[in-house]
């Protein structure tokens, strides 16, 4: 049976991540109750107790080495009778719990080298480790697995299903990630709430703002537990404000939910809250 979530039982989003509430004061249709928060003692130490937990795994993580580690890459293309060379010698390392920039102009290789990160596509000479995983040697097969098991992506798009609710579109990536069933009201609800959806969930794509459905878009691509977040532009088509909530949301479930989070940008104005940026000019990184 559906229940209404009550208001004192939402679970709180630490202070440094501004994102936003939800203006709606009506509880989501069908959100559920947390059985586990009796009281708001209770709720207090439990969240305490999950701050620590989650920051010790991080700090593991963090001990554990790059989980992914860039050398030496060259990506060309055929382009007429010739060859256009994009990447042209990238080294780079991501650390586990990193917000990590790719900044430079349009065609200066970002997307190409994103799309290797995540093993869409393959350089040309040059290793593309994800963890132990040699991404530049796997067959097309074990880097599909890899995606659907480890990786998730945003897209400047958002790359919604326009005729599903919220809920519907990150019930589906969990469907397609082959999460078993009786796991998804809880972890759809979480993601969502995550993103400060929590009573947005049943509106459809056409019925949000832009910073809203790519809130969406981020629940859905972390609903299966990725280690490494991708994302393409998240902010480009959202202004500063809702931009910024984009950033405020990464931050917080690099925390929350383990997540590592490398990203593409021309936006100057969230460069501050990356750990790392790296400045791309024609194919190569620059100081
Ligand atoms: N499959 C391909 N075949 C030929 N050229 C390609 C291919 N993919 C990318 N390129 C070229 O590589 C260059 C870099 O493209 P890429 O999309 O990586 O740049 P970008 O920095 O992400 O740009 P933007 O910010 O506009 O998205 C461009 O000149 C593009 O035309």
């Amino acid at each position: 049976m559906m229940r209404w979530l009550r208001k004192e039982k939402l679970p709180k989003q630490p202070e440094e991540a501004h994102i936003p509430e939800d203006v709606d004061d009506h509880p989501a249709e069908g959100a559920l109750e947390n059985p586990h928060l009796e009281s708001s003692e209770a709720a207090a130490v439990q969240e305490e107790n999950l701050g620590k937990a989650t920051e010790q795994a991080a700090q593991q993580e963090k001990e554990s080495g790059p989980i992914l580690h860039v050398k030496e890459v060259r990506r060309s293309f055929p382009v007429g009778g010739g060859e256009i060379e994009v990447l042209k010698g990238i080294n780079m390392e991501v650390l586990p719990g990193q917000l990590v920039m790719l900044r430079g102009r349009s065609g200066s290789g970002k997307t190409t080298l994103l799309n290797m990160l995540g093993g869409l596509d393959q350089p040309t000479s040059g290793e593309i480790w994800f963890r132990d995983q040699p991404l530049h040697k796997l067959s097309d097969e074990k880097r599909t697995v890899l995606r659907r098991d480890q990786i998730g992506f945003i897209f400047q798009a958002y790359a919604l299903l326009p005729l599903l609710s919220a809920w519907e579109n990150v019930e589906l990536s969990l469907r397609m990630a082959g999460v078993p069933s009786h796991e998804w009201k809880q972890r759809v609800t979480h993601c969502l709430e995550l993103v400060g959806l929590g009573k947005r969930m049943f509106h459809r794509p056409f019925e949000m703002s832009g910073g809203e459905q790519q809130r969406v878009a981020i629940a859905k691509a972390i609903a299966h537990r990725p280690k490494l977040l991708l994302a393409d532009e998240p902010t480009a088509n959202l202004d500063s404000q809702m931009g910024a909530q984009v950033m405020a949301v990464f931050k917080n479930i690099i925390h929350t939910e383990q997540v590592t989070i490398c990203m593409t940008t021309h936006d100057p104005t969230i460069l501050e809250v990356a750990d790392h940026v790296y400045e791309m000019v024609d194919g190569k990184f620059v100081e």
